[in-house]
C-alpha cells in the first residue's frame, strides 16, 4: 500500500475503486494521405461513435440531473450533424489530402475563432466551447484513447481529477461518486464546499494523485484526516472500517442535539446557522437542525442555468428557500460570480488575477439591469420568511450605498406597482475584503448586519491564494492578524447595536469556535454537516472563561500554531 496525504476537505471515510477524471493526451501529428476516402471513412467512424456516446451521456444526464441540464448534449450533437462543419472537414481532407485528425483541428480551430470573436453575443461565445467540447470527443475517437464521461459513472467509485471546478462537482452523483481526490486546491475551493454538502468524503490538495493511482484501483479516503491509501492491504481495511464506524457512532451521538438550541454550559445562546447553494441543499439544513441559513450563494441559480434566470425564476428559487425555514431568518447573498465561478453565458475578460478582479458586487454594480432583476426577485419574496439581504465583497462605504440605494429604487418601484414587500427587510453586507474590516466603525453605521467571509478574508489578508496548496501553510485561520480583524468587525456592529455572524469555512472550525464565541459572534453559519458538531462543542464551553483566552490569542501570541495549541490545551483541560 502507498499512502497520501492532502487536504482534509470533506470528511468521512470511504472505500472504492479509482474512476480517474482525468483528461488523455489528445495529442498528434499532421500527416499527408493518399487514399482520401479511406481517411473520410475514419472520420465518419469517429462522428458516429461520437453521437452514440452523447446519445447515452445525455439520457443518464436527463435522468439523473434533469432534462434542462442534458439539453447542452443536445448543442453537441447537433455539430456533429451539422453538414457545414462535417462538409468543411471532409472538403480539407479531400483537398489537402491532410490526415483527419489535421483537418478536424484546423476546421475547429477557424469556427471556435469566429465565435469567441463576436464578444458581444454571449450565445455565439457559448457555441465556441461547444465545438471545442465536441472537437475533443471526436479526436479521441480518431486516436482511439477514451475520453471520461462523468456522467456515465454507474457504480461506486472515487473520482480522481487534477482538479474540479463546480460545475464538474454539479455533475457528480452522489449515489455512485464515494469520495474524490485532486491534486490541486484547498478546504475552502468550492469544490470542497460542495463536498460537504454533498457529504461526499474529499481530499483535495494532494499535488500527485493523478499520477500515483491507476484507473480501477483499491482506495481508502480518510476525508477526516486528509489520508488517502492505495491499494489497501485486509488489514488497512478493517481499521478504516472501524473508524468509519466510530465516526457514525460520533454522528449518531451529534444527532441526539438536533431540536435543541445552540447553548453553552453557562446558558449564553448562538445562532448555528447552514449555508446552501441551491433549494435543494434545504433537505440537509433540516435534517442538521440548523437554526437559520446564514448565507445563501445565489450565484449556483445562474451557474447552473444555461442564460441568465428570470426574476420569476429566481423568485421561486428564494420563496422555496424561506417557506422551507419557516420563519427562520434566511440570509441570501447577491450573484457573487468571478473568481472560480464563472457563466458560460456571461464570458468575463481573461484577468491576471481573476480574485482580485471584476466580480461579484463590481459585477452587479456594473450590470445593473442583472442586479435589478435578482433585487426585484428578492424584494418580492421578502412576503415568504425572514429575508436579509447580502452584498457581497463590498470594498467600500461608498459600494455599500449605491447597492442599498439600487435596492431601495426597486421596492420604491415595487410598492408603486401596487405589490407588497416585508418590512422586517434587513441589508447587510459580507465582510471578506481587509479594508472593510478595518473600517467596520464606519460600515456599522450603514449596515444592519455583517457576515464575515473568512475564506476570502484570509486569501486577501495573508495574499495566499485560497486554492493554491503550494501557499496553503499561509492560508492561517487562527494567524493574530485575522483574529484581530474578526474582533474589529464584532466589536464595531455591537457598538452600533448591530449583529455579526460567520460564514467562512472558519465559522465551524474546531478550534475557531471557541475564539469566536470568546468574541460575543452572533451567528455561525456553515456547512450543514458540521451544524451538530458545533452545537456539541458550545455545549462545553462557559463564555466566562474565554476572554483571557480570547486576549491572549489577538494580543499575546503571534503565530496560527501558538493560537492552535493554546485552544488544544484549553479543550483537552476542560
Ligand atoms: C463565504 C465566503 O464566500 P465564498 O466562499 O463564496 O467566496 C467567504 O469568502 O468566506
Ligand atoms: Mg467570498
Amino acid at each position: 500500500m502507498t499512502k497520501l496525504r492532502g487536504i482534509a476537505a470533506s470528511d468521512g471515510i470511504a472505500t472504492a475503486k479509482a474512476y480517474m477524471l482525468v483528461q488523455p493526451d489528445l495529442s498528434f501529428s499532421k500527416s499527408t494521405i493518399s487514399d482520401s476516402e479511406k481517411e473520410i471513412n475514419r472520420l465518419h467512424n469517429a462522428l458516429q461513435a461520437s453521437t452514440s456516446d452523447l446519445e447515452t451521456i445525455r439520457k443518464i444526464a436527463a435522468e439523473s440531473l434533469g432534462e434542462e441540464e442534458a439539453q447542452v448534449f443536445d448543442a453537441h450533437m447537433m455539430i456533429l450533424a451539422d453538414p457545414e462543419f462535417t462538409g468543411a472537414i471532409e472538403g480539407k481532407i479531400n483537398d489537402d489530402k491532410v490526415n483527419a485528425e489535421q483537418a478536424l483541428k484546423e476546421v475547429a480551430d477557424l469556427f471556435v475563432a469566429t465565435f469567441e470573436a463576436m464578444t458581444d453575443n454571449a450565445y455565439m461565445q457559448e457555441r465556441a466551447a461547444d465545438i471545442k467540447d465536441v472537437t475533443k470527443r471526436v479526436l479521441s475517437h480518431l486516436l482511439g484513447v477514451t475520453l471520461p464521461n462523468p456522467a456515465l459513472i454507474d457504480e461506486e467509485v472515487i473520482v480522481i481529477a487534477h482538479d474540479l471546478t463546480p460545475s464538474d462537482t454539479a455533475q457528480l452523483n452522489g449515489k455512485f461518486v464515494k469520495a474524490f481526490v485532486t491534486d490541486i486546491g484547498g478546504r475552502t475551493s468550492h469544490s470542497a464546499i460542495m463536498a460537504r454538502s454533498l457529504e461526499i468524503p474529499a481530499i483535495v490538495g494532494t499535488e500527485k494523485i493523478t499520477t500515483s493511482v491507476k484507473a480501477g484501483e483499491s482506495l481508502i479516503v480518510d476525508g477526516i484526516n486528509g489520508d488517502v491509501i492505495i491499494a489497501p492491504t485486509d488489514v488497512e481495511i478493517a481499521e478504516y472500517d472501524r473508524k468509519a464506524q466510530a465516526f457514525a457512532d460520533q454522528k449518531a451521538e451529534w444527532e441526539k442535539l438536533k431540536n435543541e438550541n445552540s447553548v453553552t454550559k453557562d446558558g449564553k445562546t448562538f445562532t448555528v446557522a447552514a449555508n446552501i447553494g441551491t433549494p435543494k441543499d434545504l433537505n440537509g439544513v433540516i435534517d442538521n437542525g440548523s437554526e437559520a441559513i446564514g448565507l445563501y450563494r445565489t450565484e449556483f441559480l445562474y451557474m447552473d442555468s444555461s442564460e441568465l434566470p428570470s426574476e420569476d425564476d429566481q423568485f421561486e428559487a428564494y420563496k422555496t428557500v424561506l417557506e422551507g425555514m419557516a420563519g427562520k431568518p434566511v440570509v441570501v447573498r447577491t450573484m457573487d460570480i468571478g473568481g472560480d465561478k464563472k457563466l458560460p453565458y456571461l464570458p468575463l475578460p481573461e484577468e491576471m488575477n481573476p480574485f482580485l478582479g471584476y466580480r461579484a458586487i463590481r459585477i452587479s454594480l456594473d450590470r445593473d439591469d442583472i442586479f435589478r432583476t435578482q433585487l426585484r426577485a428578492l424584494l418580492r419574496a421578502s412576503n415568504y420568511g425572514k429575508l436579509r439581504i447580502m452584498f457581497p465583497m463590498i470594498a467600500t462605504v461608498a459600494e455599500f450605498r449605491q447597492a442599498k440605494g439600487i435596492l431601495e429604487e426597486e421596492k420604491a418601484k415595487l410598492i408603486a406597482d401596487g405589490q407588497t414587500v416585508s418590512d422586517d427587510l434587513q441589508v447587510g453586507m459580507m465582510v471578506e475584503i481587509p479594508a472593510s474590516a478595518v473600517l467596520a466603525d464606519q460600515f456599522a453605521k450603514e449596515v444592519d448586519f455583517f457576515s464575515i467571509g473568512t475564506n476570502d478574508l484570509i486569501q486577501y489578508t495573508m495574499a495566499a491564494d485560497r486554492m493554491n496548496e503550494r501557499v496553503s501553510y499561509l492560508y492561517q485561520p487562527y494567524n493574530p492578524a485575522i483574529l484581530r480583524l474578526i474582533k474589529n468587525v464584532i466589536d464595531a456592529s455591537h457598538r452600533e447595536g448591530k449583529w455579526t455572524g460567520m460564514c467562512g469555512e472558519a465559522a465551524g472550525d474546531s478550534i475557531m469556535v471557541p475564539l469566536l464565541v470568546g468574541m460575543g459572534l452572533d451567528e455561525f453559519s456553515m456547512s450543514a454537516t458540521s451544524v451538530l458538531r458545533v452545537r456539541s462543542l458550545m455545549k462545553r464551553l462557559d463564555t466566562t472563561q474565554l476572554s483571557d483566552l480570547v486576549d491572549t490569542a489577538v494580543n499575546v501570541n503571534t503565530s496560527n500554531e501558538e493560537n492552535q495549541h493554546l485552544v488544544e490545551d484549553f479543550m483537552q483541560n476542560l
